[in-house]
């Protein structure tokens, strides 16, 4: 029987990791492989998810929608050649992927023989103004899911659950809808329990025209930052950012991995696993809109973190 293939598609720090942590993390005994694309040259989501999972394969620096197709490919018939073979593929997009296109891509008669599209996952922050999704992006997104999980529902107001599900009712999109508390969605929808069940074929839209609309910016440095001085800096840079998430060692406690992320405006902090050897001290991705955030000022005003001055008080909270 063809290996089921779970999507996991979303925009920027919608919550696709967390949901793919979850599942790792809840396998059940089931062998789970996981392809994860970052399109930054630094794939931060693989190193939140090595942790969870033996069976990571990373494909960075790029889209897999676009310009890593064939990367995509190679690496679908490497798992499958695998023994034993993964039971389920899981493929976390990046948050800038045309779905459709990766549809198309999974056509590709050799991957067709042995494994399907058995399901669409789009996970999305409930807490997204509905007028969003009239962005093409994130309808094309939502038109090719099977199932749209809310996610971040403990951060919203109390009717951002219900005006959401109206709002993608309104797009027509006929997708189950559920909510995904901190990336918990039970198995049994997104994987068939009947493995004897073949998953149908899809048939795979128009080719959407590419459109370069995020930039992703890589920022290291092999020395720990100053707390203080990152919440100043990230203050200066949020009205910028699409999104950012990074592992650096503080200042503050050296020798120990903080996760940071920003998405939806909010910044974060969390201890992480012991750093690995070799990699910088520092790593963070940034991803603007195209144009709107150059590479000197990203690095001017990041070197504040790691200076000697003194920095002034105040900056963006830690959530
Ligand atoms: N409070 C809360 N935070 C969440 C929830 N789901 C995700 N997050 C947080 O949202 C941020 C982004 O989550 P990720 O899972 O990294 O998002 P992503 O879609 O993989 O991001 P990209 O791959 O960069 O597009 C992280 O700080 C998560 O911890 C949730 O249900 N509740």
């Amino acid at each position: 029987m063809p290996v089921p293939i779970l999507l996991v598609t979303g925009f920027l720090g919608a919550g696709k990791t967390t949901v793919v942590n979850h599942l790792l993390a809840h396998a059940e005994g089931r062998r789970i492989a996981a392809v994860v694309n970052d399109f930054g040259a630094i794939n931060i989501d693989a190193e939140l998810i090595a942790g969870a999972s033996d069976g990571v394969v990373s494909l960075a620096n790029g889209c897999i929608c676009c310009s890593l197709e064939g990367d995509l490919l190679r690496t679908l018939s490497t798992l499958l050649r695998r023994d034993p073979k993964p039971d389920y593929i899981v493929i976390e997009t990046s948050g800038v992927a045309d779905p459709a296109d990766i549809v198309r891509n999974l056509m590709d008669p050799v991957i067709l023989r042995e494994a399907l599209l058995e399901t669409v996952l789009c996970v999305m922050d409930a807490g997204t103004p509905p007028a969003a999704l009239d962005d093409a992006l994130q309808r094309s997104q939502l038109r090719v899911a099977d199932i749209v999980a809310l996610s971040k529902l403990d951060l919203a107001d109390e009717g951002a659950g219900m005006r959401m599900r109206a709002a993608i009712r309104a797009q027509r999109v006929p997708a189950m809808v559920v909510d995904a508390p901190h990336g918990a969605i039970p198995s049994a929808l997104l994987f068939p329990t009947h493995v004897d069940r073949a998953p149908a074929p899809r048939t795979p839209g128009p080719k959407r025209p590419a459109e370069d609309r995020f930039e992703t910016l890589s920022w290291t440095s092999e020395h720990p930052l100053s707390l203080p001085r990152l919440q100043q800096a990230i203050a200066r840079l949020a009205p910028k950012l699409a999104r950012a998430k990074g592992l650096f060692e503080t200042v503050e406690q050296p020798g120990r991995q903080m996760v940071f992320q920003f998405a939806g405006g909010r910044a974060t902090l969390a201890p992480g696993d012991a750093p690995a050897p070799g990699v910088p001290r520092a790593g963070i991705v940034f991803i603007a809109e195209l144009g709107v955030l150059s590479k000197a000022e990203l690095d001017s005003i990041m070197a504040a973190c790691v200076a000697d001055e003194k920095g002034s008080e105040g900056g963006i909270g830690f959530g």
